[in-house]
């Protein structure tokens, strides 16, 4: 279990939010929506280590946030792409799945044709499309060995066949008793979401 007790965030003199509590529990999807800056990113940030602050009141499992057994569940997807436009699709998707040893070059050939990306395996990041950038950090997230998935605008620059294949994957991540916590602006079709507003 995913537990958030008391937590708060201030960046400089914005509160975000004050004494936030909440579970994520096992199979749980969680949709995380408000206004531009009410602060969706600053609360991932937070569950995913990111924040430079030591979070005593969010732990995995009773693991603190900092700790190896917590950061292992964890894949957090940022709103950024982060890949180097100089290394190709598949270079990149090595570098991302770098600490998964049980991965081979022929998965993550696979990964990249189940999201869409045949033929592009060699093609330099630079030159891909936003939306096929995004695909390549998907392909990353749908083979890593993460119980807690942090997706941040996830269905960001996808079109609707890519929405569907990220849909498909939260709800099987979470049958199969994963968390997703996920922020979005557009609406979602996923099944049995829970809401929290910020
Ligand atoms: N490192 C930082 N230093 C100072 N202020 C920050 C920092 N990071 C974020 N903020 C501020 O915190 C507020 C919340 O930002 P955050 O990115 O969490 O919002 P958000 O809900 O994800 O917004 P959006 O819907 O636009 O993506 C914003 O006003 C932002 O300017």
């Amino acid at each position: 279990m995913l537990k958030i007790d008391n937590l708060s965030c201030q960046k400089g003199y914005n509160l975000l939010f004050n004494r936030l509590s909440f579970e994520v529990n096992p199979g749980d999807i969680l949709r995380i929506t408000g206004t531009n800056g009410s602060g969706k990113t600053s609360l991932l940030k937070i569950l995913s280590g990111l924040d430079a602050q030591e979070q005593s009141c969010v732990s995995l499992d009773s693991h603190a946030v900092k700790s190896e057994a917590y950061q292992e569940e964890i894949f957090y997807l940022g709103h950024l792409s982060a890949l180097s436009g100089e290394l190709s699709a598949l270079e990149n998707l090595e570098f991302l799945t770098g600490l998964n040893k049980s991965t081979n070059q022929i998965q993550l050939i696979k990964a990249l044709s189940n999201i869409g990306l045949k033929g592009y395996e060699d093609e330099y990041c630079a030159k891909l499309s936003a939306g096929q950038k995004r695909r390549v950090i998907l392909a990353g997230l749908f083979i890593s060995n993460a119980k807690v998935w942090l997706l941040d605008e996830p269905f960001t620059a996808l079109d609707p066949d890519g929405v569907a294949i990220i849909e498909r994957r939260i709800n099987k991540h979470c049958e199969q008793g994963g968390l997703c916590l996920f922020t979005t602006h557009q609406s979602s079709t996923l099944p049995n979401q829970k809401a929290l507003a910020l």
